[in-house]
């Protein structure tokens, strides 16, 4: 039976905006109260989606959420009509106001911790939502991002979900960013690796000092217990905590994985020369390439600016594998340099596509944060609702539907605008009938 791994993109949603929301993100920092453009943004994810699905490759998409959040406000005493809820909360909380209203559910890699059917004791694919604790705008997502996942791969007899880890930081989880799982083969048991930036219940180990550790080892502990995995089959490595402070806020800003290839930088883990031990002695296969890029060849910094490792690392139809990387790689010379060597030497990584995801980069999101890897055979790819795969006429439809909906320009002022509540509403209903999710959105209840 034919494996192989599909690529699920994150939607960006009609409220993209630049609100500075994520401290420990420098990105996300430095732009904050730019303007955005939500159409560009989403045309520009449809587009890497599409180019992906071109290549051959299976590419499903995941709806965006239901923002401004009135819910979440309503939950916080912000009380009347939705208008007035908009008013109250921006006027009184702009910063709460601001959270509620942020598209980062786009960031699928962030979604949940996916495990393969060949990883998991009882054959299915499981997937566990990613509590995101550690940012009051990204926990806002776990349930409806449960509710986007089960309607999207819905038939039991293939997947198994699970609630997302309790809402505390000590199981701080975000989800696929700090997990890569290393394979000879997609549908052969391959090695889970999950990376965290601190130890929840021991405060003698190391940690960073300035910015937050987003996940906590109890958390992947926890995950890997759920999906029924073997204790053979997982690596625990901790991030290198003078990364995480210097912006390394998910491990795929500075790591990433394909089949039998890790594509990591020499400072992303702690103690990494017994993290590489453990990971070649547990690796099921003979050929495993560890492409270790020094600091002489692309400086943290560089790699943290450009994205080099927030690529996409895909096997074409044709055995190869091909680097998808933001145009960021290419406008950086150390790592565009770094790129064209790469793909002369003898790595099973011969290509390199760019792709402009600039809207996204301005939030910290790369190629790599949009999607949610899941490897399948087959019949769970048969399984899956066939409506949120993209084809050339899924891809017509989401751009028309982006083309009515969205606004050209959005600055974070517009938020409370309850037009934009309208516009977006209206869009998510009309979103839920193209992709068959069923009334997923707490609006639609
Ligand atoms: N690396 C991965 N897998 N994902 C990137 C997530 C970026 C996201 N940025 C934001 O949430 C910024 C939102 C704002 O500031 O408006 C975050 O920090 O969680």
């Amino acid at each position: 039976m034919k494996q192989f791994e599909a690529n699920f993109d994150g939607l960006v949603g009609p409220t993209h905006n630049y609100a500075g929301l994520s401290y420990g993100n420098v990105a996300s920092l430095n732009n904050a109260s730019a303007s955005s453009s939500p159409k560009q943004a989403a045309k520009q994810g449809l587009k890497k989606m599409k180019a992906l699905a071109d290549l051959g490759m299976v590419q499903g998409v995941l709806a965006p959420q239901e923002r401004p959040d009135i819910a979440s406000l309503r939950r916080l005493g912000f009380s009347g009509t939705d208008a007035n809820v908009l008013a109250m909360a921006a006027k009184q909380a702009p910063a709460i106001f601001q959270a509620c209203c942020s598209a980062s559910s786009m960031w699928t890699a962030n979604a949940a911790t996916v495990s393969p059917s060949a990883d998991t004791s009882d054959g299915k694919i499981h997937f566990t939502p990613a509590n995101l604790t550690n940012k009051y705008h990204r926990s806002l997502e776990p349930q409806v991002t449960g509710k986007i996942l089960q309607a999207t791969f819905a038939n039991k007899e293939y997947f198994a979900h699970h609630a997302h880890l309790p809402d505390n930081e000590h199981f701080g989880d975000e989800g696929a960013a700090n997990h890569t799982r290393l394979c000879s083969d997609y549908g052969k048991t391959g090695l889970e690796m999950f990376v965290y930036g601190r130890h929840a219940f021991d405060t003698s180990k190391p940690a960073p000092k300035k910015f937050p550790a987003r996940q906590t080892l109890e958390a992947s502990q926890a995950v890997a217990r759920l999906h029924g995995l073997k204790d053979d089959n997982v690596v625990y490595v901790q991030q290198n905590p003078d990364l995480i402070d210097q912006g390394v806020f998910h491990n795929d800003v500075i790591a990433v994985g394909n089949q039998n290839v890790l594509f990591y930088h020499e400072q992303a883990f702690y103690q990494s020369s017994q993290a590489i031990a453990e990971i070649k002695q547990k690796f099921v296969g003979d050929d495993l390439h560890l492409i270790c890029v020094k600091t002489e060849e692309v400086s943290v910094q560089d790699a943290i600016k450009s994205y080099l490792f927030n690529t996409q690392i895909i096997t074409l139809a044709n055995g190869d594998m091909a680097i998808i990387a933001p145009t960021d790689c290419k406008e950086n010379s150390a790592v565009s340099t770094y790129l064209t060597n790469l793909v002369a030497q003898n790595t099973p990584i011969k290509h390199v596509y760019y792709h402009d995801v600039k809207e996204s980069m301005r939030n910290g999101g790369g190629p790599a944060c949009l999607r949610l890897r899941v490897a399948m055979t087959n019949k769970e790819h048969a399984a899956v609702n066939q409506s949120t795969l993209i084809n050339d006429n899924q891809f017509e439809r989401l751009n028309t539907w982006v083309d009515n909906h969205y606004r050209d320009t959005l600055h974070v002022k517009d938020l409370c605008d309850p037009q934009l509540l309208i516009e977006s509403r209206t869009a998510l209903d009309e979103l839920t009938q193209l992709l068959s999710l069923g009334s997923v959105y707490p609006f639609q209840q």
